[in-house]
């Protein structure tokens, strides 16, 4: 059987970054050679195949044609004339259509090493256009590889822009969209993400809550960027510097100023309110993108919550407890350390206050810690009873936390 391995594998390892999945694509077949041969079949849409021992994809060599709009229509033609070169020339850029064989030797006909090399990310031809899903993945991948210099060439960005502009991108449905937006806000530079679909014309079309925040005016002793999109930009940066790899506090932080796009024009460059004022946009971007439950939860409290963090060493201890409990802290005790996080990457998130200290992380986390260490069950120990241990709960809990306030001040 002449298989190749081919797309992300192969790119990761000419850049030198660590191996993902790895997808082989099998020239000269037919399903039921592949059956025959032990491998599993995969779904219903592509001619994709398991490997018996190593669990790995192979999928047939094969063609493409556009019969409806979207990135739905495709008539997919795999059969064993399909060559390596036709599999390879109907994918979306040179980088990602480099294939390799058994032996490590290199198949490149569409010139994606000399692209890896310039750090240049090129679509392959012209049937580019015609999956709008590839202006997000032309983004997302953008979040990974702009730290590592690369850029879209000119005459791929010119398609993005012709892609947006024809209203394409209005039909991709929820959860591929969510796929891309998830996978940049686990890449190094999310901000990269956002500027690449900026330039194309394209992010209002997918997040249009996100893109509403650039050109509105923050206070610029608070915010030197003072753009609200740029402060956006460098807080998920900064998240992504946090918590690597961590989509749940990614996204609360790239939604956590969606408010500030409703202030009233006579109000700038103030922002009173702005955190009630976000919850809407907020519930309406996740309910469109089928956002995950956790991932929503949290960006609705760091919404709600960011300014009373930012100011933790001015709250009374009873209010610092009744945040805790709006933030359903002990039910859901991870939640907090995401929370420090996601507020600790909006303090950091501004120009040149990068290196700032954000000392109420620690704080909060302290705090929590303190609170949680008391369990109703330990003061239904004492011989409490129904509402009483309510109020004892909720006591003892405010006096762990003023302990914990003291316990941070004197560290
Ligand atoms: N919408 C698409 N249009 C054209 N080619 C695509 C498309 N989606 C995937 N491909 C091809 O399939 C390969 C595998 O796709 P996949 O989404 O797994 O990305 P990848 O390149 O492996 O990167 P990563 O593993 O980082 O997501 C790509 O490298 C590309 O060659």
């Amino acid at each position: 059987m002449k298989s190749y391995l081919v797309g992300g594998a192969v790119r990761d390892r000419l850049l030198g970054l660590p191996p993902g999945d790895r997808d082989f694509v099998v020239v000269g077949e037919t399903p039921e050679s592949m059956l025959a041969a032990g491998f599993r079949p995969v779904g219903r849409d592509f001619p994709v195949f398991l490997h018996p021992d190593t669990g790995e994809e192979y999928a047939l060599a094969r063609t493409e044609r556009k019969s409806a709009p979207g990135h739905r229509g495709f008539v997919v033609h795999a059969d064993p004339s399909v060559t390596l070169d036709q599999d390879l020339a109907r994918r979306d850029f040179t980088i990602n259509a480099i294939a390799e064989d058994a032996d490590g030797d290199v198949v490149d006909p569409l010139g994606g090493v000399r692209d890896i090399e310039a750090r240049v990310l090129r679509h392959v031809g012209p049937a580019f256009v015609e999956d709008p899903l590839r202006v997000l993945r032309a983004a997302r991948f953008m979040a990974r590889l702009a730290p590592l210099g690369f850029e879209v060439a000119p005459e791929t960005m010119a398609l993005m822009r012709q892609m947006a502009a024809g209203g394409e991108l209005d039909t991709l449905v929820a959860e591929r969209v969510w796929q891309e937006l998830s996978k940049a806000l686990s890449a190094a530079q999310p901000s990269a993400f956002l500027r690449t679909l900026r330039e194309a014309d394209a992010l209002r079309a997918v997040l249009p809550e996100v893109d509403a925040l650039y050109g509105v005016p923050q206070r610029a002793e608070y915010h030197p960027e003072v753009d609200t999109g740029i402060h956006q930009e460098l807080v998920s940066d900064m998240a992504a510097r946090l918590a690597p790899g961590d989509t749940v506090v990614g996204f609360a932080a790239l939604t956590h100023d969606l408010g500030k796009a409703r202030t009233p024009a006579h109000e700038l460059p103030r922002h009173v309110g702005h955190e009630q004022a976000g919850l809407a946009p907020l519930r309406a971007l996740c309910e469109r993108l089928k956002v995950p439950l956790e991932h929503r939860d949290l960006a609705l409290v760091a919404c709600r919550e960011h300014l009373n963090v930012h100011r933790l060493r001015e709250l009374r201890d009873t209010t610092v407890h009744d945040l805790l409990v709006r933030c359903d802290a002990f039910r859901k005790p991870g939640r907090i350390a995401k929370l420090a996080l996601v507020c600790e990457a909006d303090k950091r998130g501004r120009l040149g206050l990068e290196d700032e200290p954000y000392p109420q992380a620690a704080q909060l986390r302290r705090m929590h810690a303190a609170a949680l260490s008391i369990q109703a069950r330990d003061l239904a120990r004492e011989g409490l009873e129904g509402p009483a241990i309510g109020d004892a709960l909720r006591k003892a809990r405010v006096a762990a936390i003023r302990a914990a306030r003291g316990a941070t001040a004197d560290a």
